[in-house]
Formats: structure tokens, sequence, C-alpha cells
């Protein structure tokens, strides 16, 4: 390990995994995840609820802990790590961006739907104010084309943003439909381009090493795979399949591998696998964090949950529509119930 970096990996277990786990981080769960992530020397440990800051409600999930909390327990104990938090305009605000700069987060990344960029103009100019290394987030990248994104990254790129990022939410796309699109931002815009995968269909790793090849030089990676749906690229896999390519991340290797087995393993309430709910995530196109919600939605109506994701996927509900979950599982129970099925 030599401190060099030709990738910068932002793990999310932190923010992402509060999906897997129904937002219930507590703050010792932080702070040793934290403080290990650190010590493995992890440049970038992002921290909030899933949803991003203020996404703790109703609709979204509750947090066991404010995520203020959470935010500023980790920064306590990162030595050389930035922290950064999530922030979906509409979801959490200005204020709120504000808070965590106070509890000195160093980077702040602003996500909006793939077509939606312009919601982010202030997001991102006044993260940039607060001095923030500052990421466009386009999410649900699968669900436009490459010239759609390049348009919408060029937006977040005018706006200030210091890299934007493909995210594939629903972990739908195969690999060259990843090098298409990153070759095409890596045409167009002049600023760093990453890329945040999910394994529903088992491509996290495919899929990341194809951006990788195209010039991603930021790559988001979940420890266990601890992220929504079947989790994101697995860290610790991550940085050896690098270490074996002589690209450096920076990052130990053991130090990662014993966190994931004695630290992270033992928070998950189930082991990250792809199952059946997760795949369907990503053959439909679904977003990652809908599976629990469609979980606990077929459970109340009796129905597969595949069904409710499917229907979710031909509707191409974006995040946010999270209470279109329930309106689905309910049409599917009166559809059956007319038909005679029930
Ligand atoms: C709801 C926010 C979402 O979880 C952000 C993200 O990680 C993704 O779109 O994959
Ligand atoms: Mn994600």
């Amino acid at each position: 390990m030599s401190g060099k970096r030709d990738i910068l990996i932002t793990e999310v277990a932190l923010r992402d995994g509060s999906h897997a786990i129904n937002h219930q981080f507590t703050v010792e769960q932080v702070v040793s995840v934290a403080r290990a992530l650190d010590e493995a020397n992890v440049p970038f440990i992002e921290v909030s609820h899933g949803d991003g800051l203020a996404g703790s409600s109703l609709q979204y999930g509750l947090s066991r802990t404010n995520e203020m909390e959470l935010i500023e327990a980790a920064v306590s104990v990162c030595k050389q790590a930035t922290v950064g938090v999530l922030l979906l305009p509409g979801i959490g605000t200005i204020k709120d961006l504000n808070a965590a700069v106070k509890l000195g987060v160093g980077m702040a990344r602003i996500a909006t739907h793939v077509t939606e960029a312009d919601i982010s103009a202030q997001h991102i100019a006044r993260s940039k104010e607060l001095g923030l290394f500052t990421v466009g987030f386009l999410m649900m990248s699968h669900m436009a084309p490459p010239e759609k994104l390049v348009e919408q990254a060029k937006l977040m790129e005018s706006y200030g943003a210091d890299a934007v990022y493909v995210v594939d939410s629903a972990g739908a796309l195969l690999p060259h439909e990843v090098a298409e699109r990153i070759r095409a931002l890596k045409q167009s815009i002049g600023v760093e381009i990453g890329f945040h995968a999910h394994n529903n269909l088992s491509l996290a790793m495919a899929n990341t090493l194809a951006a990788i090849q195209e010039g991603a030089t930021r790559i988001d990676g979940s420890v266990r795979c601890l992220g929504a749906g079947a989790g994101n690229t697995q860290t610790e896999v991550l940085v050896a399949v690098l270490e074996r390519m002589g690209i450096e991340t920076g990052i130990d290797l053991y130090k990662m591998m014993d966190l994931a087995e004695e630290i992270v393993a033992p928070i998950l309430q189930v082991p990250q696998e792809i199952t059946r709910d997760s795949l369907v995530l990503g053959y439909a196109g679904v977003y990652s964090s809908f599976r629990l919600h469609a979980e606990r939605a077929a459970k109340k109506f009796g129905i597969d949950s595949r069904d409710i994701l499917i229907e979710l996927g031909k509707r191409k509900a974006v995040g946010g529509q999270e209470d279109m979950i329930i309106d689905v599982a309910a049409e599917i129970l009166k559809q059956r119930s007319a038909a005679g099925l029930r």
C-alpha cells in the first residue's frame, strides 16, 4: 500500500446500507464502522439517512437515531477520511446541509432523478460556497440514454459540481450500457466522473470495472454489500480486484476484510444476497430502496412482492414515489379479487 490513489472510493454502507437495515443504525455502530474505515485508509465515507439528509419520515422510514448524531459521531473518529452526506433536493434542504457542515462534513452529493438535474442548481451552488467537495449524483441512470445523461451532467457541471456520478440505482444496467454512458460523459464534461452500482443482477463488479475502463475515477462501494437491494459493489472485494489489476486505491485490504467480517456482518439483519426480490429490482429497473417497502406491502395485502416490483417498473416509478407501492399493491389485490383469484 503506497498511499497513492488511482481510484477514489466512497464507502456508502453508512448511508445506502441504512435502507437494508430499516434505518436502524446506532451511534455505536457508526462509530465502530467509521473508525475502522478510517484506519483502513478509506478516503470518503458517506453518512446520512438512506434517502439522504432529512429522509427520516413515515414515507421513507423513520431513523432510529437522528442522522446528525450519526454524522457527528463519524466525524469525531475520522482522522484522515472525509465524511460526506447525500442530499436529495425536496427531501433535504439547504438548512440541513448547513447543519451537517457545522458538524464537520467535507463532501456533499446532490442527488436528482437522471432527467431532473435542474433542481440541483442552488444546492450545488451552496455546497460549493460552503467549501465542500460537491458531487452531482444522477440517479436511475438506466432510464436515460447517454445523450440525455450528458445534457444533465453538463447542467450539474455548470452549477459548479466537482464530479458527476452515473448512479445505477436499480442495478439494471449491463456492462456495455455503463461503458457507453461513462464514455459519453468522458467526451463531454471536464469534471471527474463517478459510478455507483447495485448488485441486483450480480453485475456491480463487472459494471464498476467497465466504468473504470472508460475513465471513471470515483467509485462507490459498500463493505459486505451493506446497501439497498442486493447492496453495492462490495468494497473489500473491489479493493482486492483493483489491487490485482495494479490500480491503487490506497486502502488496506486486510483491514477492510476484518471490518467486513467482524464489525459489519453482525450488523446485518440477514446476510446480503441476491434474493428473488433484489433480482427483480434489477430485472424490472426498480429503485433498490423500494425492496423492503414492497416486501412489507406484499405481506400486508397477501400478494407476491415480485408482482408489485414488476408493476412499479412498468410505471417507471422514481425515488420519492414510495407511496405508489401501497397503491400498486392495493390495485393488484383488487384485480385478483375481481378475477375470482382470491
Ligand atoms: C433514495 C436515495 C438513493 O438511495 C440514492 C442511491 O444510493 C441510489 O439511487 O442508488
Ligand atoms: Mn444506491
